[in-house]
């Protein structure tokens, strides 16, 4: 059967992958080396350099393509890596309409890393398509979104935005982190660029950072494989194994992760003493319908405002949490507590953060895969 026939279940484990052609090794190997021998100058075995290519980053590449139903897959050092890679497509004077409503980290790369370089964003909210069009203009070259999206949990048309992108020949990319692809395949959907933080559910353990992109353009492929080599921002064979080893149990993990996630969603949708729980999987979701059309499932990640809470307050929740483990990030097995207005997003204005309902009592939590009665129980003891 074609790979590209195998349902996701499969091509999270058989993806883009094969026995490894010296020994027949399942796995690849970590091909733990800097560099490659050569008969002469340039007679190699397609491998010279490893921030050019690496097997293992190869092997890797190739089943992110495979998951995400693209065509070429990248590999980068971080997520922010990746999508540094994406804005270094464009050019000095070149514009970009960002959902307000994104990792901290990728708002800081935006505006203090890349307005230098003369490039302008526009941070708008997106669960209403029809806002975008206002911001495009002739200098507009890329939509950036990410759905769900972190931490307000909104959901975005990703149909809806690839033909405004279409009508207006922008590269639409789609951080797909939340989701993964277990959930939405947004090249499926009309998207160019499909973005990883695989550090997260890709990865799955907490024990790696890798970022990832996918694209099926070959055009669009080469100009950002000459990105990850030029700018060298690459990861390692060993992060690329753990990453690969991960997504082999992708699917098993995400079945949990949506269950605990719908869980704990209703346990706190439930308790009089929570004002209000972000979630795409409440049917009262603004765009539950969307999230419907678009997502399998509804994920693990879940944001909440506990009642009359502030800052202090929402930090007080956070440290009582015993098996919520109060740290930055989230997709691990172990569920995980943060608190966006002090850590995640506090390299956003909090003028700017609270326009897309990032408040300072905000709490955004990642449900993994341990025993539901544990996490409501922890959950109870330490909201009350
Ligand atoms: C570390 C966290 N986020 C990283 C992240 C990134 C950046 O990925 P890094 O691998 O951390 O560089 C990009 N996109 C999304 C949606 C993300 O959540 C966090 O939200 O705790």
């Amino acid at each position: 059967m074609s790979e590209k026939k195998l349902k996701f279940n499969s091509k999270a484990i058989h993806g883009g992958q094969e026995p490894d052609k010296a020994y027949g090794a399942v796995m690849p190997p970590i091909y733990q080396t800097s560099t490659y021998a050569q008969s002469t100058p340039g007679g190699h075995q397609g491998y010279e350099y490893s921030r050019s290519a690496n097997p293992t980053r190869t092997a890797l590449e190739k089943s992110l393509a495979s998951i995400e139903n693209g065509n070429y897959g990248l590999a980068f050092a971080s997520g922010l890596a990746a999508i540094d890679a994406v804005i270094k497509l464009l050019n000095p004077g070149d514009e970009v309409v960002s959902t307000n409503d994104l990792y901290g980290g990728s708002y800081r790369l935006f505006k203090q890393v890349f307005e230098k370089f003369g490039i302008r964003f526009h941070f708008i909210g997106m669960q209403n398509v029809h806002t975008i069009e206002e911001y495009i203009n002739g200098n507009t070259k890329l939509i950036w979104t990410e759905t769900p999206t972190n931490p307000m949990m909104n959901v975005i048309d990703i149909r809806a935005i690839s033909k405004l992108a279409k009508k207006y020949r922008l590269l639409l990319a789609v951080d797909n982190t939340f989701a993964t692809p277990y959930l939405q395949t947004p090249l499926d959907l009309g998207a160019d660029i499909v973005m990883h933080s695989a550090t997260k559910y890709l990865g799955g353990h907490s024990d790696v950072v890798v970022g990832a992109l996918v694209v099926r353009d070959k055009d669009l492929a080469d100009k950002l494989y000459f990105l990850q080599n030029a700018s060298g921002a690459v990861c390692g064979p060993m992060d690329s194994f753990l990453v690969l080893r991960g997504i082999k149990t992708l699917h098993v993990r995400m079945q949990r992760h949506c269950e605990n996630g719908k869980a704990v969603a209703e346990y706190l949708a439930g308790n009089p003493k929570i004002e209000k729980v972000y979630w795409p999987g409440f049917e009262n979701h603004p765009n539950h319908d969307i999230a419907k059309s678009q997502m399998s499932d509804f994920g693990g990640m879940i944001s909440f405002v506990p009642k009359g809470s502030n800052y202090d307050e929402a930090i007080k929740i956070v440290e009582k949490l015993k098996l919520f483990t109060l740290a930055e990030s989230l997709g691990g097995v172990e569920s995980l507590a943060g608190h966006p207005a002090s850590m995640t997003h506090a390299s956003i204005p909090k003028e700017e953060r609270e326009k897309s309902g990032v408040v300072d009592s905000l709490i955004r939590l990642s449900v993994g895969i341990e025993d539901i009665r544990d996490l409501i129980a922890d959950l109870e003891q330490a909201i009350g």
